[in-house]
């Protein structure tokens, strides 16, 4: 397959240095997930210069019998289209409550959280679930397959959910299995599949449906160095690709030197990691 190396004349960074794995890229229409006749959801941003997530003075409160617990304090973010951010912080600083407010499973106890031009604080539940199905992807710790589905059934799911007619579905799915390696596993259930194998699975089914947003949690974290290591070059390769946005929150160091940008979150509060080729002027 032809592979190809941008070259845009700026200087090093953790965007476009040289040896950077995400500027490794697919020649045009090279790709295999683009050969199986899909057609993405209609409702796609209409803007491509406007932040992809926008978070307003984030809040969110739990309450616990009769005492108030404060997880995220007022946190803000904008991430631009086809970022790749990592989110990091210590066990319960509230990675998975921002995943969760971001893709409008949860909502906020204040603030603002829009997707495109799509406010889903002001949405249903209904609606925020239907905005999920149609332009967010998930992948998980545990890699959350339903066990009663093949492999190929669990990739089509979401194109299944997304109204997508079944041939579309199933050129689909064989595409996207075929891209993380596993087109003959379509057939078997996830329990035949070795932990990295369900994973890139995982992969595959969340980048099914051609998302906006890829969330993932902990996707290393049930992985031994290696097979980590693999998933996430599949990952970052695929959504930089399909120009989508990857947010990672994970206590993985080895994440890090493949993102864009490296986020913390500390007592409630979002900090942003500068990288030293910024902070050193070289
Ligand atoms: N539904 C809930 N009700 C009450 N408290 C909650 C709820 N969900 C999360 N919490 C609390 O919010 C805090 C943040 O939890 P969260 O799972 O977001 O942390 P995390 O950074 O993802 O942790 P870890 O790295 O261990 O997964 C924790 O103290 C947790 O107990």
């Amino acid at each position: 397959m032809a592979v190809r190396r941008e070259d845009s004349g700026e200087r090093p960074s953790p965007r476009n240095g040289p040896l950077h794995p995400r500027r490794w890229v697919f020649g045009p229409g090279s790709h295999p997930c683009r050969q199986a006749s899909f057609r993405p959801p209609p409702a796609r941003m209409p803007d491509a210069s406007s932040p992809l997530v926008q978070l307003d003075a984030l809040t969110k409160t739990y309450r616990e019998g009769e005492q108030d617990r404060t997880v995220l304090q007022e946190v803000s973010l904008r991430l631009e289209r086809g970022d790749f951010s990592v989110l990091m912080g210590r066990s319960g600083a509230g990675k998975s409550t921002l995943l969760n407010l971001i893709s409008g499973i949860d909502q906020p106890t204040s603030g603002r959280v829009q997707i495109g031009d799509t406010d889903l604080t002001g949405k249903s539940e209904t609606e925020r679930t239907r905005f999920r199905r149609s332009h967010v992807g998930f992948v998980f710790q545990s890699f959350n397959l339903i066990s009663t589905l093949t492999v190929g059934e669990n990739v089509r799911l979401p194109l299944e959910l997304a109204g997508e007619p079944p041939r579309a579905t199933k050129d689909r799915a064989r595409a996207m299995l075929d891209r993380v390696g596993l087109a003959d596993r379509a057939d078997q259930f996830p329990d035949r599949l070795s932990g990295g194998e369900q994973q890139r699975v995982a992969v595959a089914r969340a980048l099914a449906h051609e998302p906006l947003l890829v969330l993932a949690d902990e996707p290393t974290g049930n992985l031994d160095y290696d097979t980590g290591q693999a998933v996430l070059t599949l990952l970052s390769d695929l959504v930089v690709d399909t120009d989508t946005t990857l947010l990672v929150a994970t206590h993985d160091p080895e994440v890090v030197p493949r993102a864009d940008r490296v986020l913390h979150l500390h007592g409630g509060s979002l900090h942003e990691e500068v990288p030293e080729y910024i902070t050193s002027g070289t």
